[in-house]
């Protein structure tokens, strides 16, 4: 039987709020990008706000009992908010100052480097989300330092080809965010503060994955790879 959380403590209210401010900033960004010269903007809108409902409704589906109005993710962390304003301030002073250079998706590079963020974007957020579907009552946003309840070792899936694909995903598709706006400084920032957040992340979580799962995990850190740059 799934227990829910209390609705005392996560007010179903604010959870539709939540969404439907989500969901009206995505459907303006949408609405707009016929309109806006700065299209990269307007879509890394979509992107966020998409991914930002997509972690509560994926959380509310596969792991009923663990959503809360957290699982939206909007409160990550006082890193993340300020990478997010700094990436939008950067996308902003390039485009006053070097108009030209930002929009010019004619140049070669320029287009292949706006190609592969949207790959990434796309490729990311259907990893985070098939993870979150297929892990189920063993993901939580949280890391667990005890086995709770229904906490089986995920093997199956997009865990058969990748050992943390909600990370991979996170990863790829916050680094596709900044390829799409050519923001090279938000790139490199987004990169390195990612990879030390989920490099440290990785080696703490596979601790406990070690202690409860014992060989089993052992075999399985062995034969599946992470697929973020250097970490193993
Ligand atoms: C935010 S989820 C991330 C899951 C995984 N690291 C990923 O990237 O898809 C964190 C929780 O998932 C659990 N977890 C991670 N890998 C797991 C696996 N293969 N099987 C079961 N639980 C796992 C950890 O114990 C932790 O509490």
């Amino acid at each position: 039987m799934t227990i829910y959380p209390d609705v005392r403590v996560n007010q179903p209210h604010r959870i539709a709020l939540i969404a439907f401010l989500l969901g009206s900033v995505m459907g303006l960004f949408i609405g707009l990008i016929k309109f806006v010269h700065l299209k990269a903007f307007d879509s890394y809108m979509v992107a966020l706000t998409l991914f930002h409902f997509l972690e509560y409704y994926t959380t509310a589906k596969y792991n009923p009992g663990q959503s809360t109005e957290d699982s939206f993710l909007l409160s990550n962390g006082v890193e993340y908010l300020l990478c997010h304003s700094l990436a939008i301030l950067e996308c902003f002073l390039e485009y006053i100052f070097l108009p030209h250079w930002k929009t010019d998706v004619s140049s070669h590079s320029h287009a292949i480097i706006v190609s592969l963020g949207y790959a990434f974007i796309v490729t990311g957020q259907i990893a985070r989300t098939m993870a979150m579907r297929t892990a189920g009552q063993s993901f939580s946003h949280t890391v667990k330092t005890s086995r709770g309840e229904g906490h089986v070792l995920v093997k199956n899936g997009i865990y058969k080809w990748l050992r943390h694909p909600s990370y991979f995903g996170f990863f790829w598709w916050a680094i596709g965010t900044q390829m799409i706006m050519l923001n090279p400084l938000s790139l490199l920032l987004f990169a390195a503060i990612l990879w030390k957040f989920f490099h440290q992340r990785i080696k703490f979580e596979e601790s406990y994955l070690l202690k409860f799962f014992g060989r089993d995990y052992y075999e399985y850190k062995e034969s599946v790879p992470v697929l973020i740059p250097f970490i193993n």
